[in-house]
């Protein structure tokens, strides 16, 4: 099968964006992943499906798969690049769009300085809607909140991890570090990925507080390892900050890939995510069967 798609980056998270609301293109799991393969495929973190509208009063479904091929509920520099996307094909004619996904509405909109702005929603806090298997395990009151530790492994010299666990539609485990530079994103991000206490897996952040309006930000994603910027993983690292009382209402976020800034009221105020949203190149390719 030979189909278009647009290579898209919001951050340096890189997409393929495929447009589906004519028609399904029906992809299997291993074809998503030949897609996202940076060897065989086009290459990306994630494969974005524009779908027609689900129901009245709803633009279009954004359906997401990571590089691995497995669906997800939620992607926040997705979201972005979703909007830019159907402006630029003009499938809508509008700048602001009601997008259904996996775990519910988000609201992207193209700002006057050609960044998006995405209502991302409130973030969810319940550990089974994350979902985190807390059985026999307290949290660690710290700061205004809390956090949960976490053995990474079995054996007796297993490391202790203390994360902030959230959900912003996906999962997230979030770790306070003196330096991201340093960081053990690649040895620890697998393994927090695949904890047992979290039965869909969960997205990795390693948060640097650089100051009350300002972290640095590394993410381990589930499903595509680390990336360059996580869009879903900024708006949780800075909930977290802001629950813990490290943190303001409105965060600049340094990624490897650049900035985002996320702003959140608390309580169950929609958490804002601004960032920028760039086409990289467009083409076609021949997709074996399987
Ligand atoms: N890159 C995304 C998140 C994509 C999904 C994530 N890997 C998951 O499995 O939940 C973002 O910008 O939010």
């Amino acid at each position: 099968m030979r189909i278009r798609f647009t290579k898209m980056q919001g951050a340096g998270n890189d997409f393929v964006v495929l447009d589906e609301t004519r028609a399904l293109l029906g992809l299997t799991p291993a074809q998503y992943r030949f897609l996202a393969d940076r060897h065989f495929g086009v290459g990306a973190d994630q494969v974005l499906s524009v779908r027609p509208s689900p129901a009245p009063g709803i633009d279009f479904e954004y359906v997401i798969h990571n590089a691995d091929g497995g669906e997800v509920e939620q992607c926040g520099n997705g979201a972005r690049c979703f909007v830019r996307f159907v402006r630029d094909k003009h499938l809508t004619e509008r700048d602001s769009v009601k997008v259904q996904t996996r775990s519910g509405l988000i609201e992207p909109r193209l700002t006057a300085d050609g960044r998006v702005t995405v209502d991302m929603g409130p973030p969810v806090f319940d550990p089974s809607k994350v979902p985190f298997d807390a059985a026999g395990l307290s949290p660690q009151p710290d700061g205004s909140w809390e956090k949960w530790h976490l053995a990474l492994g079995t054996s007796a010299d297993a490391a202790m991890i203390s994360v902030a666990i959230l959900s912003m539609g996906n999962p997230h485990a979030v770790q306070e570090v003196g330096d991201v530079d340093t960081a053990p994103v690649g040895t620890q991000g697998p393994l927090v990925e695949h904890h047992p206490r979290f039965p869909n897996r969960v997205n990795a952040g390693f948060m640097q507080v650089v100051s009350r309006s300002r972290i640095r930000l590394r993410v381990w994603e589930r499903g595509a390892g680390e990336t360059l910027a996580c869009g879903t993983g900024a708006c949780a690292a800075v909930v977290a900050g802001i629950r813990l009382g490290r943190l303001d209402a409105r965060v600049d976020v340094e990624t490897r890939g650049g900035p985002l800034t996320i702003e959140w009221a608390g309580g169950s105020a929609p958490v804002l995510m601004t960032g920028p949203a760039v086409t990289v190149f467009e083409g076609e390719i021949e997709v074996p069967e399987s």
